[in-house]
């Protein structure tokens, strides 16, 4: 068996009343691509937030990459990557000075798929030199996607990447992770409510419901044999 890249035990959290963790266990091996699903409100970004240590979670704990949330080592921290939901990239910045000030910072960085995609993913012209507060919705996202991707991290954390691309956009954003993890072992947690990407690409899928993770497994083993779409199957597990 691979070893874990995140261990999430006995999660829970609550916002005043609404209690929203309710004792998440997740394990997550080495080299998989999941797609977190729920229903709104279902608490995935904060359980993203919480195992990443954003957000304190009021029981439970969190490993990453073999080590406690709460005391990750420098080396650990450089081996991960999180693109929030709502991104807070540096409005005031063109996308090349962002990715120059995020360069600094990382002690690995791989500038030829950096250039790659800044090549494939629309920066090629004008827009690599435009501030950042005028680009597009789908734009910034895909440049929040770039700087993760950028210091070829062990561990990716996606809340919802994908919502504001369009067909393509969210084609070449899968297969960039695709080949990122056969290539390299990456491993990578997505959530998203577009089902139909998921079915297109081998992908790992966890559901969490009542806040908790109720299924999670390869997603052709979870639908083998029972005549369901991914869309019936986030129904019957959502009710
Ligand atoms: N800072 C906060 N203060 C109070 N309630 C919060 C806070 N953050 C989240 N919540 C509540 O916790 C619940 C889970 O929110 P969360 O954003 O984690 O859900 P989600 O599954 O990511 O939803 P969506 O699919 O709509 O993005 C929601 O009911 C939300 O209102």
């Amino acid at each position: 068996m691979k070893p874990s890249v995140v261990e999430v035990t006995n999660l829970h959290k609550a916002f005043g009343s609404q209690q929203v963790l309710q004792g998440v266990n997740w394990n997550i091996e080495s080299g998989k691509v999941i797609g977190l699903l729920g229903r709104n409100g279902a608490g995935k970004s904060t359980l993203l937030e919480c195992l990443l240590g954003l957000r304190e979670a009021d029981v439970g704990s969190s490993r990453l990459l073999g080590e406690p949330v709460s005391g990750l080592s420098e080396a650990a921290r450089a081996n991960i990557g999180y693109v929030p939901q709502k991104s807070e990239l540096f409005e005031w910045l063109t996308p090349m000075q962002l990715l120059a000030y995020f360069k600094a910072l990382y002690p690995r960085w791989n500038h030829a798929k950096v250039e790659g995609l800044m090549q494939r993913w629309g920066f090629a012209g004008e827009s690599a030199h435009k501030q950042i507060s005028k680009l597009s919705g789908g734009e910034k996202q895909r440049l929040s996607i770039i700087r993760a991707l950028a210091h070829d991290p062990k561990l990716l954390v996606l809340d919802e990447p994908v919502a504001s691309l369009d067909p393509v956009g969210r084609r070449d954003f899968l297969q960039e992770l695709v080949s990122d993890v056969i290539e390299r072992d990456t491993t990578v947690v997505f959530s998203t409510h577009i089902l139909s990407d998921l079915e297109r690409v081998a992908l790992d899928v966890a559901f969490l419901q009542g806040g908790k993770i109720v299924l999670q497994g390869a997603l052709d083993e979870l639908l083998e044999g029972k005549n369901l779409s991914l869309e019936d199957l986030f129904v019957e597990v959502t009710k």
